[in-house]
C-alpha cells in the first residue's frame, strides 16, 4: 500500500481569550499580546505537531522542503498564521543544502492566506448565506435542540446573572456568547488568572457542555445535511477535488495543509458525520490519507488527532470501511456537496 497524498486541517494552538464578558475580572490589557494571540504554549504545541508529521511521513515526504510537494494555507488571523509558522519549523528544519544561516536551523516557508472577506473555505461558519441563517433559526426552535437545552434553562438564568450577559442572547446559543464565556474562563484558568467565585468546577463543566452544544447545533442536530452543504461540505468538496486531481496527475502535490479553527474541524466532521461531540482541543487535526492499494485501487483513510499522548483515531465514514474506496467516499459525501453555493444560499 503506498501513500499518495495527504490533506490536513488543524486548529491553531493555545491562545489568549478573544473577548471579555461584562463581569470578567481580567481586561484585555492584562494579556501581554492582547486578545486572540498565540501564546508560547501554542507555538510549542504546533512545533510538536510538525515534528509528529515529520516522523509519520518520514518515508513519504521529502525530508527537505519542496514547494512542488507541499502547500499550506491559513485563515487571516495572527494566531493561525503563527501556528502555521510554528508547525513548519517542526516539520521542515533546513537540511544541509537548505541551511542559509548556520546559527539558525530554521528556513522561511510560505504560509498562504487570503483576506477574511474573500476567503470562503476555511473560517466557519461561512458568512453571508441567508439560507444558512434561516436554518440556524429553525434549529434553535426545533424540538431536537429544545430537548437538549431545556435541562440547562435554570443554569443559563444563573449564568446571565453571573456574567452580566443578556439572558435571551445566552439561551439561543447560536451567537457563541456562552461558548465565548466558557472559552475565556478556560483561557484564564489555564494561564493561572483568578476566576470569579461562581466559576466552580461544576459550573465550568456545565458551560463546556453548552459550548459543545453550540458547536453541534451550529452545523448539526437539525437538517445536518442541508446545513453542511452550506458549511463544512464546502471544505470537504475542496479536499475531495484535490485528492481526485492527485489521482490523475503525473506529479501530484503530496501534502496540503490548512491552519484553521475549532469551528473548521467541527464543520468538516459534522459534514462527514464523524464528529465526537467534543470541542476540538488546541492543535487538534483532522486528516485524510489517500492510498493506492496493490490492486491499483485508491482508498481514503481519515484520522483525528486530539490527544498527543495517543495515536490518532482512525475514523470511519458512515456507510464505508475505515479504508474507503475513493469512488465510494465521493458517493457517500455527495449529499453534503453543493454545485452552486451562492444559489443554495438564496443570494
Ligand atoms: C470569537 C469566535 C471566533 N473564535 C475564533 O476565531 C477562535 O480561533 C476559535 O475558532 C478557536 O479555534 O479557538
Amino acid at each position: 500500500i503506498k501513500d499518495h497524498m495527504v490533506q490536513w486541517v488543524f486548529r491553531h494552538g493555545d491562545r489568549t481569550p478573544i473577548v471579555n464578558f461584562p463581569t470578567d475580572l481580567h481586561k484585555e490589557s492584562e494579556w501581554p499580546q492582547g486578545f486572540g494571540q498565540l501564546t508560547k504554549t501554542g507555538m510549542q504545541q504546533l512545533f510538536e505537531l510538525g515534528q509528529y508529521m515529520r516522523k509519520r511521513y518520514s518515508s513519504f515526504l521529502n525530508s527537505t522542503y519542496n514547494r512542488q510537494e507541499f502547500y499550506i494555507q491559513s485563515t487571516d488571523y495572527d494566531r493561525t498564521i503563527m501556528s502555521a509558522q510554528s508547525y513548519l519549523s517542526g516539520l521542515f528544519p533546513p537540511t544541509s543544502s537548505q541551511i542559509w544561516n548556520p546559527e539558525l536551523l530554521w528556513q522561511p516557508i510560505p504560509v498562504h492566506t487570503f483576506q477574511k472577506s474573500t476567503e470562503q473555505k476555511l473560517h466557519f461558519p461561512l458568512p453571508n448565506c441567508p439560507r444558512f441563517d434561516e436554518l440556524e433559526k429553525e434549529t434553535q426552535t426545533s424540538k431536537e435542540f429544545q430537548n437538549r437545552i431545556q435541562p440547562y434553562m435554570d443554569f443559563i438564568q444563573t449564568m446571565a446573572v453571573n456574567t452580566g450577559l443578556e439572558l435571551n442572547h445566552l439561551k439561543i446559543l447560536d451567537n457563541f456568547q456562552l461558548w465565548n464565556t466558557y472559552d475565556t474562563l478556560y483561557c484564564e484558568d489555564i494561564h493561572n488568572y483568578t476566576l470569579p467565585v461562581w466559576a466552580t468546577k461544576d459550573v465550568i463543566n456545565k458551560m463546556e457542555k453548552l459550548a459543545e452544544l453550540s458547536l453541534l447545533s451550529l452545523f448539526g442536530i437539525y437538517k445536518r445535511e442541508e446545513k453542511s452543504r452550506l458549511q463544512g461540505g464546502v471544505l470537504v468538496n475542496i479536499i475531495l477535488n484535490s485528492i481526485k486531481q492527485a489521482v490523475n496527475s503525473s506529479n501530484p502535490r503530496k501534502m496540503e495543509v490548512y491552519s484553521a479553527h475549532d469551528t473548521t474541524i467541527g464543520a468538516v466532521q459534522i459534514a462527514l458525520n464523524i464528529f465526537n461531540g467534543k470541542l476540538p482541543p488546541y492543535a487538534a487535526c483532522q486528516f485524510f490519507e489517500l492510498y493506492q492499494e496493490s490492486n491499483g485501487q485508491y482508498s481514503i483513510e481519515m484520522h483525528y488527532r486530539n490527544d498527543t499522548s495517543k495515536d490518532p483515531y482512525l475514523l470511519t465514514l458512515p456507510g464505508c470501511t475505515s479504508s474507503c474506496p475513493l469512488e465510494k467516499f465521493a458517493e457517500l459525501v455527495s449529499p453534503v456537496i453543493t454545485e452552486n453555493w451562492a444559489k443554495e444560499c438564496g443570494k
